[in-house]
């Protein structure tokens, strides 16, 4: 039997009304660890990651040939409900984006839509989700307090944990770090550290030392093309394609 993987793209393209943005990628993310995605601005990274929970379906002119498998099923299968697949696969943005309320209700936001208001679940899963995030020691005294009073890197760490409440088995991040000061996102590229051990995590980052730090594995994008995935240490020490070399030396992008 061959090897089952955490996700599968294939045969991948995808446009914006006529605009090619993905051409014929084919890609298999591993279950747990990190995955990064590089590659110079405008290249795909983000249409590419955003596939993977059909975060594109509300663009208008947005097209996808191909499949995305997820646990061998594709995604994009009429039956499969966007909710539910959500439930499962995560996503973290660029930009910390809480909602305008407590810290408490940010994290149990999800568990709520779902019906779930159980004082005592609540309480557990915020405990849980803030533990991991590696914000509970920061916040616990001030849950009932606005999320908007915590700083960048807090924000951050509060919508991680606001992902994780939902229990998903995979956690999407759109250069999570970028919007922060260096502390902070150091702080971040611990986290991921930490939650590779339990979540399959794929992130896009423009840092190629961010990616070098946290990923264990890379592919690297070109003109909506993957030139190169491999593992990371390989990408950037011994890179098979000329354009990715020429890329993590900086000598284009
Ligand atoms: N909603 C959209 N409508 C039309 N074109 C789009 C849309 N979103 C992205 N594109 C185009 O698709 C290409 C890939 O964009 P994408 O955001 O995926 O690249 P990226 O590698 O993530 O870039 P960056 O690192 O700057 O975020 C770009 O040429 C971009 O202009």
């Amino acid at each position: 039997m061959s090897k089952q993987y955490k996700f599968e793209a294939k045969e991948v393209n995808a446009y914006y009304g006529d605009f090619h943005a993905i051409k014929g990628i084919n890609l298999a993310v591993e279950e747990k660890g990190v995955t990064a995605f590089i590659g110079p601005s405008g290249c795909g990274k983000s249409t590419f990651l955003r596939l993977f929970n059909r975060m594109n379906d509300y663009i208008e002119g947005f097209r996808l040939e191909g499949k995305i498998l997820l646990d061998n099923k594709d995604i994009y299968r009429k039956k499969v409900q966007v909710d539910e697949l959500r439930k499962k696969v995560g996503m973290v943005f660029q930009k910390p984006n809480p909602f305008p309320k407590s810290i408490f209700e940010n994290v149990v936001y999800g568990l709520r839509i779902q019906g779930i208001n159980k004082k005592k679940v609540l309480e557990e899963a915020v405990e849980s989700s803030l533990k991991q995030a590696a914000l509970w020691d920061e916040v616990k005294d001030k849950l009932h307090k606005s999320a908007l009073a915590l700083s960048g890197g807090q924000q951050q760490r509060l919508c991680i944990a606001r992902a994780l409440a939902i229990e998903p088995t995979v956690l999407l991040m759109d250069e999570p770090a970028s919007a922060l000061d260096p502390i902070s996102s150091a702080k971040i590229e611990e986290l991921i550290y930490e939650l590779k051990e339990q979540y399959t995590i794929v992130i896009v980052t423009h840092n190629m030392q961010q990616a070098g730090r946290v990923s264990d594995y890379t592919a690297f994008f070109l003109s909506g093309e993957l030139v190169e995935y491999s593992k990371t240490k390989t990408l950037f020490t011994s890179p098979h394609d000329k354009r990715t070399q020429n890329y993590i030396t900086g000598r284009f992008g």
